[in-house]
């Protein structure tokens, strides 16, 4: 059997990957997803100016998941460019995400700008759903303003692009939002960031885990997996085919995996499980989605992308 997968022509041997913002924020934890099992890797989102981000603590771990509040930490784009670059030249085979995010249009029309001069070929995320930075609300979720800046993006950026976007809860959403992404030649849409402004609370303190934003952070792991497999399969639903779906979102066995494809996602991104057991954690999902896949005899993803069956 093949896990390899494909996005907008690039092959990739696996279809597993680190989510944006997990092991991915400097050189080294960037290497340590590049030699593992990992099909590629995307980069901490940068932005034009380094940033130290929340005060700490502003990641927790709990059972079944995790909660955030990093506030974009981060080493500037030019560095997450200069590092893609320099790890090409030895790979030029592999294709590479860097993930960026600024605090307007103009700022994203700049950044995208600065991909281009620096001659990047691998492909963009445009992240629109950061809901960590106090005082700015989810972009994802003012629809006028996505169309606007994906309009004037694709006025002048003519490289790869993809969008991560938050998890919706409406179908009228998924409705307006997929009228608006089929407008644009997007790469891909990535569905789903974390979901904004949880609370998770340590009983025996009485208190919060995080510092930020009193406590409230965007949760991961197994409690988001429900919603990341309907904003995969209702985008798969509603795109048009030249648009593909990565789908992020309590992943943490190889049957989220392969109920993340059957939904429609053509490549996957790992992020608290990734937090939680390291860059080895490719490995292990690789092989559970190999004997899953082995067992119910299919050979490639394509055997059973998007083929969710629905109660008749
Ligand atoms: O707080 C963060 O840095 C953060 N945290 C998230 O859970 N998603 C994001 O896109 C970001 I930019």
């Amino acid at each position: 059997v093949s896990t390899a997968t494909s996005i907008a022509q690039k092959k990739f041997d696996n279809c597993i990957m680190n989510a944006s913002g997990v092991w991915c924020y400097d050189e080294k934890e960037l290497l340590e997803v590049d030699k593992s099992k990992a099909a590629s890797f995307v980069t901490k989102s940068g932005t034009l100016q380094a940033r130290k981000g929340n005060p700490k603590p502003r990641y927790f771990e709990t059972n079944f998941g995790s909660i955030n509040s990093m506030g974009l930490p981060n080493q500037g784009l030019e560095y997450y460019l200069d590092f893609v670059q320099k790890i090409q030249q030895q790979n030029p085979n592999k294709t590479y995400f860097v993930s960026c995010t600024g605090f307007n249009v103009q700022e994203d029309v700049l950044l995208l700008e600065k991909v281009e001069n620096s001659g990047f070929k691998g492909i963009v995320e445009l992240n629109l759903s950061c809901p960590n930075v106090p005082g700015k609300p989810q972009t994802g979720y003012d629809f006028e303003t996505v169309d606007m800046i994906l309009k004037t993006v694709f006025e002048n950026y003519e490289g790869l692009l993809g969008v991560k976007l938050p998890p919706y809860f409406d179908i009228v959403h998924f409705d307006q939002m997929a009228k608006i992404l089929n407008k644009y030649p997007l790469t891909y849409v990535n569905s789903v960031n974390s979901i904004g402004n949880g609370l998770y609370i340590d009983d025996a303190q009485e208190k919060v885990v995080i510092k930020p934003k009193n406590g409230f952070g965007g949760i991961g792991g197994d409690y988001i997996k429900p919603t990341a497999l309907a904003n995969v399969h209702a985008f798969y639903q509603r795109l048009d085919p030249k648009i593909q779906i990565i789908g992020t979102g309590g992943i943490k066995t190889g049957r989220d995996v392969f109920e993340h494809i059957l939904c429609g996602a053509s490549m996957v991104q790992v992020g608290t499980a990734l937090m939680k057991e390291g860059p080895g954690v490719f490995e292990r999902l690789t092989h559970e989605l190999e004997m899953i896949m082995q067992s119910k005899g299919y050979e490639k993803l394509d055997d059973f992308k998007g083929k969710l069956k629905y109660i008749e």
